[in-house]
């Protein structure tokens, strides 16, 4: 019976449908131009590249041009790469133009796709970066594919991990860039840490297309890209903290063991404040309440735990000076690993060892957000249909199915559940032996390395084998004569495949694990031959493309090594092209390649992906999934329904049940885990997306004031800004004069603007108002400011206001990021206040955010009014004099040492001068960690002429 929206989509046609069927015309168009373009010589071909630049320049758009660009890139493709895009790629490239996702069945040429749009939006001058999930498919792309692009004049370039700067500089200018997601992320993060626009690699963000958009976007949405360094040493307040904690009893806290956490009881707040007050931590009227102390709270709750739920000897234990973690499993001392956001910190003042520095994250960002700055996002999957509705929810991103290019005429057929594992494990080394016989190619796939490793072990372990040969045949003995015909001839046959497996001592396989792709890809390559046998984990869909009969160019390439210098590749490759044209018909005899499944995964799309390896470009092929009520899947979900069932179903030893309602059940399954972790990350995201927005507005801030030559006009707002506040706050507008706090507004000016103003005489004259107060001093400051200008130089002070700012804004938004993580664990905690914590935590972020903005304009402008910059001539006096000095120390270190008794004065002599000199020439500006101890008030080893303490002195 079909249901009801299947019934609709017969008659009505599904939107799918309409979609593509919209597609249809521009394809008509693209044909029609193939004979014009088929005919051109190659360099008429090469010259439509920048006849489209320059119909895009006299105003079309990329729409106008499309078929003419998707018609140059096909012919182009054929005579390069010879294959010629199917009308349902340059659907699927159309597709990816119009900013969504293609859904396109494995094996059907989505690499080749992506080339289309890609061409067309490189025509327009804005970067284009095409997105793979590792290394190897990204160079063998950008080889592969690139030919197409360097025949018709565009750059190609390659962004993996371990490249130069002038490397990576190089492919981010190309036209058209293959990468991995994670150095693109990477790279994104490490440009916003840097000082000059010139360093930056990333021109801009125009178009991306995703490959695998799925495991992308969806199964790496919950691990960001984090870049991280050490943090400020807090010993201070881990000790401080530590002081108080054994004074809580237990009205001052609540503890949730399963949990792991503990907070604080109201009791507990109190005596706690008064604590972090009387040490200082806590200043004037803040509480532990307000925002600006979830960092306090915090580490509270870190101490807390440290001390109520880690126990020596048996969480961790002191070896030396060192807090050793153990793990709970097996006992074991796990050196070198550190609990995490100060945890560790907090055990080590408890246990009075010295507190080691904390790693914080000085940048993150997730792929989605990352993703999100692009200007046009396409995505391209095998195996969109199970999260469709995510893409939509979450990026706005239409899926929209094409058809394949030939039917496909693959077999997935029903899985087969058994009992127990081990009858599990029997039935598919007799399925694997079986085919091998046969000659048909078996793809296993499994969900682990161990599983991986069992099963080559199965395949190795001659008794098992033969063990399972002699079950077989006692079956098969047990069937009476004349009955059962089929199961007798199947079981008999089995039998045989396995005896004689065990007489070549074992089968022989490969066995793949992801790791190391290109090597793989040699296996993978091969994996299509009579009779081979591959072992699998999960890999990642893309890559493993294998070809039935075996890969040509691989195997021409093995022969030419075998057949050392002045082999005859033509000869070679004609024979070649024989033999494996030979071994493809066997195979397709054979049913194609076998994709046999060990287990089920959590989520659809990745079991659709394996079965997606065979059955490629209208090729035959069987998948078959092979269960056991062992099984994770089935233990953990659905198996109380699928118990019943089976006993329904009625289940004999060794022998598996078979029933689409057992694949029903399972995809039930499957889809309870799918929308169990699409909730996780829907949760992620919402609070990633709060500081996405800060992120934003910080990271653009930074760009402008990287690509600004003038910002005495920012630095000026902020210091009008900092007035407006510093008077609103000691003269508010709705007070009488009497009632000004003119002290702490004195007070505030020297603080910030390095000035004795009279604003305690102003305050006192008649009829003068906060305005004029604050116009005074607008006009006082900006007199000051303009002084220094005069002083030192327009040029130098618009640097040093350039790097005031860079350096506060990035010492501020470190903490900022840091104070964010600290909130997010705070806030969980407070459920129990009936909030909600995702708005708690927006509304406090902004607080924060704020707060931000306040300091930074305090800080700019504190350091503006108080820097200090040298002339040359100072610079080298104080140079001289470090040299005196350190001088000086190594001739009194060396009569230390000799222990001479000292007669005459300390002189010091030419050794100890030159050590000194070498001591000095050492600083290195670009190495800040080679500087040691460079006094607070000595010019800055960097060469900013800024003093150390108002430079690199600050961090
Ligand atoms: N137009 C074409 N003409 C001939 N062969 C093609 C064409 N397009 C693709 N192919 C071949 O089809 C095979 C599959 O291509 P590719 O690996 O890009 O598929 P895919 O869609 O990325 O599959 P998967 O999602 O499984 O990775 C390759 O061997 C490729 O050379």
């Amino acid at each position: 019976m079909l249901g009801m929206g299947t019934l609709a989509r017969k008659v009505f046609g599904s939107a799918n449908d309409r979609k593509i069927k919209a597609l249809r015309p521009i394809v008509a168009k693209i044909n029609a131009l193939e004979t014009e373009v088929s005919a051109l010589s190659d360099d008429d071909l090469k010259a439509r590249t920048p006849a489209l630049k320059a119909r895009l320049a006299a105003g079309e758009s990329l729409d106008d041009i499309l078929p003419d660009a998707f018609a140059t890139v096909r012919e182009a493709s054929r005579r390069v790469l010879g294959m010629r895009p199917f009308d349902v790629q340059l659907m699927g490239g159309i597709i990816l133009h119009s900013g969504a996702i293609a859904e396109m069945r494995t094996g059907e040429g989505k690499t080749l796709v992506a080339t289309l749009p890609s061409y067309l939006n490189a025509l327009s001058g804005k970067s284009v970066h095409v997105v793979t999930v590792n290394d190897y498919l990204a160079r063998r792309d950008a080889e592969w594919m690139g030919r197409v692009h360097n025949f018709l004049g565009l750059t190609v370039g390659v962004i993996v991990p371990g490249q130069s700067e002038m490397e990576k500089r190089a492919a981010y200018q190309a036209d058209i860039a293959y990468c991995t997601n994670n150095e693109l992320g990477f790279d994104y993060l490490r440009d916003n840490l840097k000082s000059q626009l010139s360093d930056m690699f990333q021109r801009d963000h125009g178009f991306v297309v995703v490959d695998e958009v799925d495991s992308i976007l969806i199964d790496e949405a919950r691990t960001p890209l984090i870049i991280s360094g050490p943090t400020e040493d807090k010993s201070d307040l881990y000790v401080a903290i530590d002081k108080f904690i054994p004074e809580l009893t237990e009205a001052h806290y609540e503890i949730d063991e399963k949990a792991r956490s503990a907070i604080l009881t109201e009791e507990g707040n109190d005596i706690v404040e008064q604590r972090l007050r009387a040490a200082g931590h806590l200043k004037g009227e803040a509480t532990l309440y307000d925002p600006e102390s979830v960092s306090l709270v915090h580490h509270v709750n870190q101490a807390l735990r440290a001390h109520k739920l880690f126990t020596r000897d048996k969480d961790y234990i002191v070896r030396g000076a060192e807090v050793v973690l153990i793990d709970e499993f097996t006992g074991r001392m796990m050196s070198g690993r550190r609990l995490s956001e100060g945890l560790h910190q907090a055990i080590e003042a408890k246990e009075g060892v010295t507190i080691q520095p904390e790693n914080v994250t000085l940048a993150s960002v997730t792929f989605q957000n990352y993703f999100r700055l692009y200007d046009k996002i396409a995505g391209m999957t095998g195996t969109a249909l199970t999260e469709v509705d995510e893409f939509m929810e979450i990026y706005k991103l239409d899926v929209l199915e094409v058809p394949t290019n030939l039917p496909v005429a693959r077999q997935d057929e029903d899985d087969q559940v058994f009992r127990t594992a081990m009858e599990k494990y029997a039935a598919i080394v007799e399925n694997i032996a079986d085919a091998h016989v046969r000659g048909q190619p078996v793809l296993v796939g499994t969900t682990s390395i161990e599983k991986s490793e069992l099963i080559s072990r199965l395949l190795k372990d001659v008794t098992f084998l033969t063990d399972t040969a002699d079950r077989l045949e006692g079956w098969a003995a047990e069937i009476k004569p004349g009955k059962e015909a089929e199961r007798h001839a199947y079981l008999t046959r089995i039998c045989a495949a396995l005896r004689a497996a065990a007489a070549e001592g074992g089968l022989e396989h490969n066995v793949l694990n992801a790791r190391f792709h290109e090597q793989e890809a040699h296996i993978v390559a091969q994996a299509g031959r009579p009779g081979t046998i591959t072992i699998a984990t999960n890999m990642a869909g893309r890559g493993t493309d294998i070809q039935l009969g075996g890969n040509v160019d691989m195997q021409v390439a093995e022969e030419m090594e075998k057949a050392g210098d002045g082999a005859d590749e033509a000869e070679i490759r004609a024979r070649v092209a024989v033999t494996v044209a030979e071994a493809k018909a066997r195979v397709i005899e054979a049913g194609g390649l076998f994709v046999l499944a060990t287990e089920r995964h959590e989520s659809r799309r990745i079991d659709n992906q394996l079965r997606g390896r065979s059955g490629r470009q209208g090729d035959p092929g069987l998948s078959r999934f092979f269960l056991s009520l062992e099984d994770d899947l089935m233990r953990i979900f659905g198996s109380d329904r699928l118990d019943k069932m089976l006993k329904r179903l009625g289940m004999k030893e060794g022998e598996a049940i078979v029933h689409p309602w057992v694949n029903k059940a399972l995809e039930k399954a499957q889809g309870k885990v799918e929308a169990r972790n699409f909730d996780i990350r829907k949760n992620i995201l919402k609070y990633d997306d709060v500081m996405n927005d800060q992120r934003k507005v910080i990271f653009d801030q930074r760009r402008e004031i990287m690509a600004a030559t003038d910002l005495s006009e920012t630095v000026r707002d902020m210091r009008h800004e900092l007035i407006d506040d510093l008077v609103t706050k000691y003269m508010p507008a709705k007070a009488y004069a009497d009632q000004w706090n003119t002290q702490g507004l004195h007070a505030d000016v020297i603080r910030y603007f390095n000035a004795e103003l009279p604003v305690i005489s102003w305050a006192g004259e008649e009829g003068v108002d906060d305005q004029e107060i604050r116009e005074r001093l607008y006009r006082e400051t900006d007199k000051l400011i303009a002084e220094k200008v005069a002083k030192y130089g327009p040029d130098t002070m618009r640097s040093v206001e350039k790097q005031v700012l860079l350096q506060t804004i990035d010492q501020h938004w470190r903490e900022h990021l840091l104070t964010l993580e600290h909130l997010r664990s705070v806030i969980g905690l407070r459920g129990y206040a009936q909030r909600d914590p995702l708005n708690e935590f927006k509304s406090e972020a902004f607080t924060l955010f704020e707060s931000l903005l306040n300091r930074l304009r305090e800080d700019v402008t504190g350091q503006i009014s108080h820097v200090q910059i040298m002339t040359r001539e100072e610079q080298m006096a104080m140079i001289a004099r470090l040299q005196e000095m350190a001088a000086a120390k190594q001739a009194s270190e060396a009569q230390a040492r000799a222990g001479a008794v000292a007669a005459a004065p300390a002189q010091p002599g030419p050794t100890a001068q030159a050590a000194a000199e070498e001591e000095v020439t050492t600083l290195d500006p670009n190495a800040p960690e080679t500087w040691g101890q460079v006094s607070r008030n000595e010019p800055c080893p960097c060469g900013s002429g800024l003093k150390y303490k108002a430079c690199h002195g600050k961090f």
